[in-house]
This record gives C-alpha cells, sequence and structure tokens, in this order.
C-alpha cells in the first residue's frame, strides 16, 4: 500500500528564513501522527506542505499519489481535511452550523448557490452526531462557544470523506472540560479502523488523544525525531526539542510533560 504522504528532503524557504529544512516524513494509512514542536518550529508550514497549500522550495513532496508541483491542487485539496485557526477566521460568523459543515463539500466557506444532495445533508447530520453537536445545527456559528467551534470545524474537515484529516491545534484556547471532552470525542474518532490516516499538531502533551499511534518532534524547521510515539515522546528527545529539561509522562493512554525539578540540597 503506498504511503499517504511522503516527504523527501522537504525545504521550505521564505526570504534568509528556512521553515523547513530537508523534511523526511512518512505517512501511512492507518498512522495517526502528533507533531509537536516549540512556537516556531515550523508546525504549521509543515501543515500547509501536507495539504498542498505551500510548496517545497527543494526537496519532493507525495501526497495521496500526487507529486506537489505536478498536480492541480484544487482536485487534491478536497481529499485532505483540515482544521486551523486560520480557516475558522474565514468562516462568516452569520453561518449556520448546517451550513458550515455541509458547504466543505464544494470547498467553500459561506454557503451561496451550491446544490447538496440529500446525501449531503444525511452525512453532515451523521458527523455532527459524531462530534455531539447536532442540537446546533440551525445556530449561527458565531453564537457558538469556541469548543463548539472546534467541534464545527472537525466535522467539516470529515464531511468530503477525506483521505487524511489535519488538525492543527484542534483544543487551543479551551478550558480544561472542553479540552477533556474535545480530546475524548478526537480519541473515539481515531479508534475508528475507517476513519483517515490524521495528524494533531499540538503544544501540548496533555491534548495528545488515547490511540495516536507516532509522533514528529520539530525544532527550528528540522526533524528532531519521528517514529512510534512511546519512542519519540521521551524526556531526552523533549528536552532537546523544548531546550528544556523535561519529565514525561503516560497514564491511561494520555500523555504529560513538566520542567524537571533542579536537584535541591540538603
Ligand atoms: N513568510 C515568512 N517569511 C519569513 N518567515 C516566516 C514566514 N512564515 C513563517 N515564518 C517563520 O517561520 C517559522 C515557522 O513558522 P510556523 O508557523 O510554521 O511555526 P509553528 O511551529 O507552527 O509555530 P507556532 O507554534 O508558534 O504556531 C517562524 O519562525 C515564523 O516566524
Amino acid at each position: 500500500m503506498a504511503p499517504v504522504v511522503e516527504l523527501e528532503d522537504v525545504t521550505v524557504v521564505r526570504g534568509k528564513a528556512t521553515l523547513l529544512d530537508r523534511v523526511n516524513w512518512v505517512i501511512d494509512e492507518t498512522d495517526r501522527w502528533v507533531i509537536v514542536g516549540p512556537n516556531g518550529a515550523g508546525k504549521t508550514t509543515l501543515l500547509q506542505v501536507v495539504s498542498a497549500n505551500v510548496h517545497p522550495t527543494s526537496g519532493k513532496a507525495m501526497i495521496l499519489d500526487e507529486v506537489l508541483g505536478a498536480v492541480d491542487v484544487f482536485e487534491l485539496r478536497p481529499r485532505i481535511g483540515v482544521t486551523s485557526a486560520a480557516l475558522a477566521e474565514r468562516i462568516p460568523r452569520s453561518e449556520s452550523v448546517g451550513n458550515v459543515i455541509v458547504s466543505a463539500g464544494y470547498a467553500v466557506v459561506g454557503r451561496w448557490r451550491e446544490h447538496y444532495d440529500p446525501t449531503d445533508f444525511a452525512r453532515a447530520g451523521e458527523l455532527m452526531r459524531q462530534l455531539r453537536i447536532e442540537r446546533l445545527g440551525k445556530r449561527t456559528f458565531g453564537t457558538l462557544s469556541e469548543g463548539e467551534r472546534k467541534r464545527v470545524q472537525i466535522a467539516r474537515a470529515l464531511m468530503t470523506d477525506p483521505e487524511l484529516l489535519l488538525l492543527d491545534e484542534p483544543a487551543a484556547g479551551l478550558d480544561l472540560a472542553g479540552r477533556e471532552s474535545l480530546v475524548e470525542t478526537l480519541g473515539e474518532l481515531i479508534a475508528d479502523p475507517y476513519a483517515p490516516a490524521t495528524v494533531l499538531v499540538t503544544h501540548h502533551l496533555e491534548e495528545i488523544p488515547t490511540g495516536m499511534t507516532h509522533a514528529l518532534l520539530l525544532k527550528e524547521g528540522r526533524v528532531v525525531a519521528a517514529g512510534p510515539i512511546g519512542e519519540v515522546l521521551t524526556d531526552t528527545l523533549l528536552s532537546d526539542a523544548f531546550d528544556l529539561p523535561l519529565q514525561v509522562s503516560q497514564e491511561d493512554g494520555r500523555w504529560s510533560a513538566r520542567a524537571r525539578r533542579a536537584a535541591t540540597e540538603g
């Protein structure tokens, strides 16, 4: 089975800045990846490459069997579900939740005169149930809480039955209960063997749902480590990525990290 994503020495340069530096990465169909790294490490840039929104300056990016640069990205993008703060900002606040979700089929934000089939609405309804937002269908996006908005965006990202799902900091800005509830829902989603290959970007290990299989650590545009999650989220590698002595723990499939306390005398 061909990988869903294959990056070979992908480098992205803007002016004098190297945002990604010779990144090699393979995502297989059943993989659920988490990308962790400090602010400015290049996480969002990496997701932009994988979502066919940024082309590598050099290197090769193969996404869903297509080579970036040699494919019509407008055909490729509907095959990839994305949630990000930047995308959320483009959603009209006056749009109903149902329309925010169903309009993903046309890759538009803001429903206008597109035609939708009853199956589209049935699919949107099913996703709203899965994301536990079925009661919000008629509400406008602008009236939702941050947690509800995140769920609507995930439902929208899944609307086209994507082959790849990219979640850029899905739990950012949520309170503790909201985070825990969303992390639980994400865990349920990715536990489905038919769920698409998934990549989740986060700053916080506490936001990693159970069932994530792999992790990639980024620092200054470079991959510090990539592989099975248990081999990557270690004290040593995470401390290296964040330039801070860290202690990582895992319990019941959930992760956390905190600064290691300096040894005290006496
Ligand atoms: N067009 C650009 N020109 C120059 N530098 C850029 C440009 N776009 C992004 N950068 C820089 O590239 C680096 C990587 O940015 P990116 O947003 O990918 O990081 P990130 O890991 O997602 O960060 P954060 O965790 O803060 O969201 C940052 O230092 C950013 O300032």
